[in-house]
């Protein structure tokens, strides 16, 4: 497989900082405040339901849509003041915006020559992203939606950039092209590089991603390392007497629900197991609630936001 080598940050810290950015369309405000970074060498997974902002907030920082309020910087400068900014940062937001008249190859040629990269790029973008020479000369309007987003991917890479600002990536790949692209980016974030994408699937980002921000309606409702946040997401358990062991949490102070696979308590696995010993119950599972834990935060935090959860929602007021 054909590598590249994103450049090493000039100092550590992170590649992507957002601060209180903010986006109204008259009174509706489509992003609301946001604050979070994105660190070199890891991938961000930028997670909300349809409709949250996350694209309306990527535009913001890579200058597509100016800001209400707050700021957004790429390498410690607003994109629009990078130089060349495409030899730095890499982007797809609209992988169906292309020309349709065009092929895969002239629209790489294209965005070679504006941004000044050897011709021969193009035939390493092309092999990056899986797109065969057959493919590459056939017209964009002919293309399925998953090779419009490997071609996006590949606009994207070929300046080469330290960081990746990608848009729901993964949006009309097959199950082989989304494992395709999870590999490519570990591979990139695994050789320094910086990576955001927005998904509206916890799936998808749980996987790849090495730090969330989650968004419902604009505003962030949880964020950080993909490790606490499943942590945070509590501790599943199960024990021969799942009642007993449910009142000797709640009696802690512990918010406990379950069903008929055990008890899934908000707290850590250590004082599960405390309440247990004292309660005199004997366990038969103790486990962080991962995956299924963070899903239903997840629906939980997003629950008011999404929606599906009440008449008005968040377009109409657009
Ligand atoms: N130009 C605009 N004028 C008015 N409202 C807008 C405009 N652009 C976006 N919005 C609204 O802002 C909100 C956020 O939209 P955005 O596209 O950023 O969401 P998203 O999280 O990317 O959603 P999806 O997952 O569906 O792509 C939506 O309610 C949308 O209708």
């Amino acid at each position: 497989m054909l590598m590249w080598h994103p450049h090493q940050p000039a100092e550590s810290g992170c590649m992507i900082a957002v601060e209180n950015l903010t986006k109204r369309y008259g009174t509706f405000t489509a992003v609301d405040a946001i604050t979070f970074e994105a660190r070199p060498g890891s991938v961000t997974g930028f997670l909300g339901p349809n409709g949250a902002g996350k694209s309306t907030a990527m535009r913001m920082m890579t200058g597509l849509t100016p800001p209400t309020s707050g700021r957004s910087t790429i390498l410690g400068h607003p994109y629009a003041s990078l130089p060349n900014p495409a030899r730095h940062v890499g982007v797809m937001i609209d992988a169906t915006a292309q020309h349709p008249g065009r092929t895969g190859r002239e629209v790489l040629h294209l965005i070679g020559m504006q941004i000044g990269v050897p011709k021969a790029r193009v035939e390493g973008a092309l092999q990056l992203v899986g797109l065969t020479d057959e493919e590459s000369k056939r017209r964009v309007r002919n293309y399925s939606l998953g090779m419009r987003q490997r071609l996006g991917l590949a606009g994207a890479l070929m300046g080469d950039p330290q960081v990746l600002v990608l848009d729901e990536p993964a949006n009309g790949l097959d199950p082989q092209g989304i494992h395709w692209m999870r590999q490519l980016l570990r591979a990139y974030a695994d050789q320094g590089g910086t990576v955001l994408l927005s998904s509206h699937l916890l799936h998808e980002v749980q996987i790849i991603a090495d730090d969330l921000v989650m968004i419902g309606r604009g505003r962030i409702v949880a964020q950080g390392s993909k490790a606490d946040l499943l942590g945070a997401a509590g501790t599943r358990a199960n024990s021969v007497d799942n009642a007993v062991l449910a009142a000797a949490l709640q009696a802690r102070g512990v918010e406990v629900t379950g069903d008929r696979t055990g008890v899934v308590a908000k707290t850590d696995a250590e004082t599960v197991g405390r309440a247990a010993l004292e309660a005199g119950v004997v366990l038969t599972e103790l486990r962080t609630s991962g995956a299924e834990g963070l899903e239903e935060m997840f629906l939980a935090l997003t629950a008011a936001d999404a929606r599906d959860s009440g008449p008005a929602a968040a377009k109409d007021a657009a």
